[in-house]
């Protein structure tokens, strides 16, 4: 028996499949692009994502042809939105986290008043499902009018494997449309927004069968008809699970395209400050509280890609360039960063660009300068900052030298998740939850992967970045 997990991610999806007693049995990854045809928007084409979902299905079963796949389940990227027709087709391009054409809809959230900061328990921030959708109303009236639902990233996945629309709490809790306080979408706040209601599908949980695989997407994904699809979850949710993170006091860092920095909580307690987030975790009973940092692997991969290098140079730079960068400083600002970090609109830069310095003085400061966004949005996180270690998860964290620099940034002893992809991982146990293998989220806990050390702060290096970061703060929080 084995579970088949999906993690529909910015920059790739990945298959996972994991054996009944939660051990990996094959894990496979496939690539597509984030593209932004005009400033400030970052979007994505789902039919990439659907290719890509198809290679990546197929060629992990290559991989362990005898596992006899039980249940699928998913997870995704959080926050944007897939519009989508009756038939399950995208209207148009699907509009992500990073975006930030929405900024001028706010004020419709301004202006709807009330108690609306305490239910919706996040800050206002343009790259969520509520303010493109006002932003999709206005400016693109024949799309919205054109849409059926208005889907998160692995809802959209979903319904393109059952034939029917499904949202979660963890992914719903992340679209600024949804009752945190009463775990349901906020009908005032979609109502007051303009926006219509029928666009929302029901909410399931996470773990529960939301529908079985179709004959059109089984004979694509070369998968058995009938399939249990299970509904799944947000990424950072999905990670939490997938890594073993089931109660609360724990801080995990997942590097991604973007970063998360998460706490499990059994109450609900968001940030009274809304500089960080709250929301639903997978489990079903507990909620996570996460300051999340927009320009992680997605500025580092812009970077390596602009200086043409390997991301063995990248992080090799690391390790060979002095703490400081011998006074280069790289703002990673290229997206809106999020609320915990204000006055951003300079956008990224390198500053104090001198002759002496060369090409891995840039590497080395655009590291130093994401793992610097970092640390600040750990100063934000309520709580986070007691905590003399943090779990290590996510593609982003591979690099022996990169995971020095931020152990040494950071200050803290990181420890390492051992499994490759966390959030495929929860997304596959949901599978077997759905399924009733596991009884529930909490069963899963007796699978959960090792842990081990993978990087102490060194003293010497840790005061020299400490100075670095003070220079970087004198940019990073005031307008250029
Ligand atoms: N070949 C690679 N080697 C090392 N790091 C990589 C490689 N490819 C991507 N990365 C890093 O991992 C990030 C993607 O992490 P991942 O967890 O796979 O992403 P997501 O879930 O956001 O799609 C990239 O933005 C980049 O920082
Ligand atoms: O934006 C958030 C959380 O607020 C992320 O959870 C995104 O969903 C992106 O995740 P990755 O694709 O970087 O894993």
């Amino acid at each position: 028996m084995a579970f088949l997990g999906i993690d529909l991610g910015t920059s790739s999806v990945k298959a996972i499949i994991l054996d009944e007693q939660g051990q990996t049995l094959g894990t496979s990854k496939v690539d597509y692009a984030v593209r932004s045809p005009q400033s400030r928007w970052a979007e994505s084409d789902p039919a990439d994502w659907w290719r890509a979902t198809v290679e990546v299905v197929r060629e992990v079963r290559t991989k362990v042809p005898q596992a006899r796949i039980q249940a699928l389940g998913l997870s995704g990227q959080m926050h944007g939105v897939v519009p989508t027709d009756q038939q399950g087709q995208p209207v148009r391009a699907a509009m992500l986290w990073a975006d930030s054409r929405a900024e001028g809809e706010l004020y419709h959230y301004f202006e709807l008043g009330g108690d609306i900061n305490r239910r919706l328990a996040n800050p206002l921030l343009p790259g969520m499902a509520g303010p493109l959708l006002c932003w999709l109303a206005r400016h693109e009236n024949a799309n919205y009018q054109a849409m059926r639902w208005a889907l998160q990233p692995k809802d959209w996945l979903r319904w393109q494997l059952t034939g029917q629309a499904a949202a979660d709490p963890s992914d719903a809790s992340g679209t600024l449309l949804y009752d945190l306080s009463q775990n349901r979408w906020d009908e005032e706040v979609i109502a007051g927004l303009g926006l219509n209601r029928a666009l929302f599908p029901s909410i399931i949980p996470a773990g529960a069968q939301a529908g079985t695989l179709t004959q059109k997407a089984a004979t694509e994904l070369e998968l058995p008809a009938g399939l249990p699809i299970a509904t799944g979850a947000a990424d950072t949710a999905a990670a939490a699970l997938g890594t073993g993170l089931l109660s609360p006091g724990v801080t995990q860092l997942t590097l991604g395209t973007g970063a998360q920095i998460i706490q499990l909580r059994s109450d609900f307690r968001p940030d009274d400050s809304l500089r960080t987030h709250f929301y639903r975790a997978a489990d079903g009973s507990n909620w996570y509280s996460m300051a999340a940092v927009q320009n992680a692997g997605l500025v580092l991969d812009w970077v390596r890609q602009t200086l043409n290098a390997s991301w063995e140079e990248m992080y090799a730079s690391a390790a060979t360039v002095a703490p400081g960068a011998e006074g280069l400083i790289f703002l990673p600002d290229l997206t809106r960063e999020r609320a915990h970090q204000p006055a951003n609109h300079h956008g990224g830069a390198f500053l104090r660009l001198r002759l002496h310095h060369q090409r891995a003085h840039m590497l080395h400061a655009a590291l130093e300068g994401v793992a610097f966004g970092v640390r600040l949005a750990l100063e934000a996180l309520p709580g986070a900052q007691e905590s003399s270690s943090l779990r290590l998860a996510g593609g982003g964290s591979v690099h022996p030298a990169w995971r020095q620099m931020l152990a040494d940034i950071l200050n803290r002893e990181l420890l390492l998740v051992d499994t490759s992809s966390a959030s495929a991982r929860g997304a596959a146990l949901l599978a077997g939850i759905a399924s009733g293998h596991w009884s529930d989220a909490r069963a899963t806990a007796a699978v959960a992967p090792g842990i081990h050390s993978n990087g102490v702060p060194q003293p010497e290096r840790a005061r020299a970045y400490q100075e670095s970061y003070q220079q970087f703060l004198k940019h990073a929080l005031t307008n250029l």
